[in-house]
């Protein structure tokens, strides 16, 4: 009978003088198993059969004094001699059929998996576990086949938990590997629904069962240390992961006039920071609308004052305008910092399609941290789809005909037309965009912003169209890059709100109306609530006798903001007026 194993906190070992230095394997492990690592594999690729099975030996016996299983990597016949838990099998090493009838039914088989075809085989031949990777590149194993990242461990797992899959495929136990370590684990896991055992929450995929960590833990000079942040980060991931704001969870339908409202007034209240990592072109405007919103801004892209500005409860804009290398390293420093602390990231991936550059730039970025809201249009978001490995729609040709995205698309990806600039190209149909959008967020378990004459908001479970905006918007650059400081300021509102809303008095005048309606200003009705701000305030200040074209719509928009948060604030714009300006559904 196998006894249940705890994969959550997977350690892999690895005695190399880049990541172990000098220091002796089996007190490091011992050090961590103090730390809470649930299970041990002991991976060495360099030692002589000998050294191997003495080691193994020396590991097992500190492993059974914690009752943590040990798992040897590669080698049936040195897990067979120490007599350990299991072994863990790479896709060219012996084959889980002849392990398993060597080893028996008793011991743990793990396989190394990278696609859905390779995790079926595993299961079909008796697999307990898979190693699902490449997740992330890694300094620790530099040839790995293939970098699968969130959307390709997903569509593993999701494979796995398929209505047509087998019930061992459905039990069998998942751990991800590969460039995991304390800044990132909680995100992956949530991005994953890690789930320690199995009890598939969201019925479409199956969630992950742990991580797997080598240098994270191993290269730590406090191994001990690293693994029990490494596990309280993993237990605290299943009650509500830190860095995301407190009460932001998934919102079921569209949002009431009054949520919106009540956003806008907590925004009024709370006068929060925007800091915005944005590009030469927009940074004057941006601020101006900030202040004009009730948003107190900060314009600064040195990512090492971004701790510091993270504890201020405020929100961080990280727009690709016109980033550059060094700036990407600073955004890495901001991404993490704000993560750290739970505070809301906004990616405006300007112009991510138009270069290799920028594509670089965004794959980079998806990997550095959680986005609470990305926001692009229709190319921006095309191409975070693809940085993202999900099957995008079939442009619109020179007929109208589309596909809809589907898990089970063909991996050859329809190549999105050529971004020209940072301009977007209008290439999908509605529907189309609209299947795009849900799926994007719900993969990578954020919020998605694709702005256009309808914009597509979605958190995976809602999808909204917005039709409000004005043509003069299109006509001033940078407008679209203000909008996401439009919506850090609520999003950051929201937040802060929603943590002090148990504290806070419930009937102040113009105020929200209840704890509750404070606490349900989620991501989706927040940044709902910015972009009806945003765009009826375009509505207005185009409709002013003032306004003769984009050059005087500027200083009537910041006008307009301004008069829409004071009209909210005082009263004067309610709920039925809302419902009569805004064109959603
Ligand atoms: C838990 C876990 N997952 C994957 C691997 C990789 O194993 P493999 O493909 O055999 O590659 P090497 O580790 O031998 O380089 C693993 N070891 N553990
Ligand atoms: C041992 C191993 N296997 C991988 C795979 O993708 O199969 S990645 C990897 C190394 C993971 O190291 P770290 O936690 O230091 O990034």
């Amino acid at each position: 009978m196998k006894p249940e194993v705890d994969y959550s906190l997977y350690l892999v070992t690895d005695s190399t003088e880049a990541i172990l230095g000098n220091r002796d394997l089996i007190s490091v492990v011992e050090q961590a198993l103090q730390g809470g690592v649930t299970i041990v594999q002991y991976r060495d690729k360099t030692s002589d059969t000998g050294v191997l099975i003495r080691i193994a030996r020396a590991l097992h016996e500190k492993c059974k004094q914690y009752s943590i299983p040990l798992i040897i990597n590669d080698r049936v016949d040195v897990a067979l001699a120490v007599g350990c838990e299991g072994v863990h099998l790479g896709q060219d090493d012996m084959s889980v059929t002849d392990a398993r009838n060597i080893l028996g039914p008793s011991k743990i088989i793990g396989a190394t998996v990278s696609s859905v075809e390779e995790a079926r085989i595993a299961v079909e031949r008796g697999a307990d576990y898979l190693g699902i990777g490449t997740l992330y590149a890694t300094n620790t194993k530099k040839n790995t086949k293939d970098i699968i990242g969130i959307a390709g461990t997903r569509k593993i797992l999701e494979s796995l938990s398929h209505p047509t899959s087998s019930a061992a495929a459905k039990q069998i136990k998942t751990v991800c590997i590969g460039g995991i370590n304390a800044t990132n684990i909680q995100r992956i896991l949530y991005q994953l629904h890690y789930s320690p055992f199995s009890s598939p929450s969201p019925p479409t995929i199956k969630p992950i069962s742990g991580a797997a960590i080598v240098s994270a833990i191993i290269a730590s000079s406090t191994p001990k240390h690293a693994s029990s942040l490494l596990r309280s980060l993993i237990t605290t991931s299943t009650t509500h992961p830190t860095f995301l704001p407190s009460n932001f969870s998934p919102s079921p339908s569209l949002p009431s006039p009054q949520t919106l409202l009540n956003a806008t007034l907590t925004l009024h209240k709370t006068n929060p920071l925007t800091h915005n990592m944005t590009n030469l072109v927009v940074q004057n405007l941006a601020a101006n609308v900030a202040l004009n919103i009730g948003a107190s801004p900060i314009m600064s892209t040195n990512g090492t004052e971004a701790r510091d500005l993270a504890a201020l409860h405020g929100a961080l804009v990280v727009n690709m305008g016109t980033s550059t290398p060094e700036a990407l390293t600073q955004y890495k420093l901001a991404i993490e910092a704000y993560n750290a602390v739970g505070g809301p990231v906004i990616l405006d991936p300007v112009g991510a399609g138009a270069t290799a550059a920028r594509k670089d730039a965004l794959r980079f970025l998806l990997g550095v941290g959680y986005f609470t809201v990305i926001k692009g249009n229709e190319s921006e978001i095309l191409e975070v789809a693809r940085a993202s490995h999900i099957p995008i729609p079939i442009p619109i040709p020179s007929s109208s005909s589309t596909t809809t995205p589907s898990p089970s698309s063909s991996p050859e990806q329809p190549q999105p037309q050529q971004q020209r600039g940072v301009d977007s190209t209008h290439t999908l149909t509605h529907p189309s965009k609209l299947s795009l959008v849900k799926t994007l967020a719900s993969t990578l378990r954020c919020t998605i912003l694709m702005t256009g004459p309808t914009d597509i908001l979605s958190n995976g479970t809602t999808t909204l169209s917005i039709k409000n905006g004005h043509e003069y918007l299109g006509r001033v650059t940078g407008t679209g890059c203000t909008l996401g400081t439009t919506i850090s300021a609520y999003l950051a509102a929201a937040a802060a709100a929603s943590s002090t809303s148990s504290s806070s008095s419930p009937n102040d005048s113009h105020g929200p109306e209840s704890k509750d309606e404070v606490k349900n200003i989620g991501v989706l009705e927040a940044a709902l609530a910015s972009v009806l701000h945003f765009e009826i305030a375009a509505e207005d200040a185009a409709a002013s006798l003032d306004v003769k074209g984009a050059g005087s719509f500027v200083p009537a928009f910041l006008d307009a903001l301004a008069a829409y948060r004071e009209g909210v604030v005082e009263g004067r714009l309610g709920e039925e007026w809302l419902r009569g300006r805004m064109r959603v559904e």
